[in-house]
């Protein structure tokens, strides 16, 4: 259908992605929304997204989506580290979604492992919205569950690596 339809310009825009930026490799889906990581360790994850329309639902906040999205991806790449780059899969994640961001909001997402065993790893998200004039408020609070060592096929074989690379550069 969307070849159908006249797409405006601001969405053409949206729809580039640098194949080269490490939020591409780490994460293809956060990288459209604009998702930029700041630490990557494996005890650490964090980065930051303003809330474009983009990311938003019919009443302009922040989609509930989203918000589990940007969970899943730091608490992945974060149990990754941990793991020794082991290839890990979420298995399991809820959310509290405890106070609306505004479309232009900017959102601070921060995580950390609650427990990192050899195979079962849980980690805590926590989503922050920021405004210069005020004191950072708490958007939403996730644990996302991931299991740790999941086969690696052939012709994703170097995904480990492209992770690691990017660790050691950030
Ligand atoms: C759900 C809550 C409003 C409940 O708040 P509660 O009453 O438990 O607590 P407080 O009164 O203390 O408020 C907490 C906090 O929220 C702020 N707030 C409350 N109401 C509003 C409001 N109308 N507008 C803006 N802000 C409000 C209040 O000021 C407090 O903040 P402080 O900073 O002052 O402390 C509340 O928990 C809440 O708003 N939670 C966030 C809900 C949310 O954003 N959910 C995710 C998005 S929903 C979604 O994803 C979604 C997707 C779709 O595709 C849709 C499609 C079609 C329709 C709807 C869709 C949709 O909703």
């Amino acid at each position: 259908m969307i070849g159908k339809r006249k797409l405006l310009p601001s969405l053409v825009k949206s729809l580039i992605m640098d194949p080269k930026s490490p939020e591409f490799i780490l994460d293809p889906p956060l990288h459209s929304l604009g998702f930029v990581f700041e630490e990557l360790s494996a005890t650490r994850v964090s980065g930051r997204l303003t809330v474009t329309d983009k990311c938003c639902q019919p009443f302009k906040v922040l989609h509930g989506g989203v918000s589990a999205l940007i969970a899943e991806g730091v608490a992945s790449v974060g149990a990754g580290i941990a793991s020794g780059y082991k290839r890990v899969a979420g298995i399991h994640l809820s959310i509290h979604h405890l106070r609306p961001a505004a479309l232009g909001d900017s959102v601070f997402a921060e995580s950390f492992p609650v427990s990192a065993g050899k195979n079962i790893q849980v980690w805590e998200v926590r989503l922050w919205k920021t405004k210069k004039t005020e004191n950072k408020k708490l958007v939403s609070t996730s644990r996302v569950t991931l299991f740790c060592g999941v086969p690696i096929p052939d012709h994703v074989k170097d995904a480990p690596d492209q992770v690691k690379k990017i660790v050691s550069k950030l």
